[in-house]
């Protein structure tokens, strides 16, 4: 399923935040919005996962404008995936991925619900953990099931903000596989610049709330983009494994 962010302009206690963000992805696309800290990203998030109304401008997923879908419509459109801080440890990591199906069933679960819920088990690689409490894993195997939760959803588009945070280096790769092998289309908020160039079909760049550059990743991070958004003296550069590598070629620039 498609998605379409147009002109959207958010305001926050009364600071603009977002000014006339405009992003596209087609179906499958695998997108990451890269951008400093408080450049807005995962404001511009919000917007999508309907948890945030825009002052202006329209997110369509599918075509339709989110607000005009009901929450549980939108929901099973779209699922998150978020930093896991909130999330209760005393439950087990089944009765987390079950939650993914909330938009789905009524006052019970149906064969249709739980069948989901073992997939995405499966998928996300946590199917042995079902029955441990999710207080009780590892940063990385927690980012698993949270991932697994929003696949029970069976969502059209995906959007994940910072999911390797906390990873360590081989967590990451993996978690990202399983990301791009879902097909979903994907929305990703990624500080990790090489991790975005390796996995994205196409890079967004927020800054200062403002969209400043957008497409195929070595048109995106240019030495003058890293050096002007990001303050870095470096350039992507593609290898001779066919991996778009970012190389930093100095200190960050005073
Ligand atoms: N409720 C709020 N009221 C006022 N300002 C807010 C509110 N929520 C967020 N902001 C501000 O909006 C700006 C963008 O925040 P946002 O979290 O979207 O940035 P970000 O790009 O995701 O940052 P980071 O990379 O640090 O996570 C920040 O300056 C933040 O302080």
């Amino acid at each position: 399923m498609n998605l379409d962010i147009g002109a959207v302009r958010v305001s926050l206690g009364g600071t603009p935040i977002l000014r006339d963000a405009t992003l596209t992805a087609e179906p499958g696309d695998f997108v990451g919005l890269v951008g400093p800290n408080g450049s807005g990203k995962t404001t511009l998030l919000r917007t999508v996962y309907r948890a945030l109304r825009p002052d202006s401008g329209v997110v369509r997923v599918g075509g339709e404008d989110v607000w005009s879908l009901s929450p549980r419509a939108a929901a099973r459109r779209t699922a998150a995936v978020l930093q896991s801080r909130n999330t209760p440890g005393g439950v087990t990591v089944a009765e987390v991925v079950a939650l993914g199906r909330t938009a789905h069933h009524g006052l019970f679960s149906s064969g249709e619900d739980r069948s989901a819920v073992r997939d995405a088990l499966k998928q996300a690689g946590v199917a042995d953990m079902a029955d441990r409490a999710f207080g009780s894993l590892s940063g990385g195997e927690r980012q698993r099931v949270l991932l697994a939760c929003a696949l029970a959803q069976r969502p059209r588009v995906l959007v994940l903000d910072e999911p390797t945070n906390h990873l360590d280096i081989r967590a990451r790769f993996e978690l990202m596989d399983l990301v791009r092998g879902t097909g979903i289309t994907v929305l990703a908020v990624l500080h990790d610049l090489d991790i975005a160039a390796r996995y994205c079909d196409r890079l967004v760049v927020l800054h200062q709330g403002v969209v400043t550059a957008a497409g195929p990743v070595l048109n995106v991070l240019t030495p003058g983009t890293l050096r002007e958004v990001f303050g870095v003296n470096a350039a992507a550069e593609l290898c001779g494994d066919g991996v778009v590598r970012v190389v930093y070629h100095a200190a960050p620039l005073a």
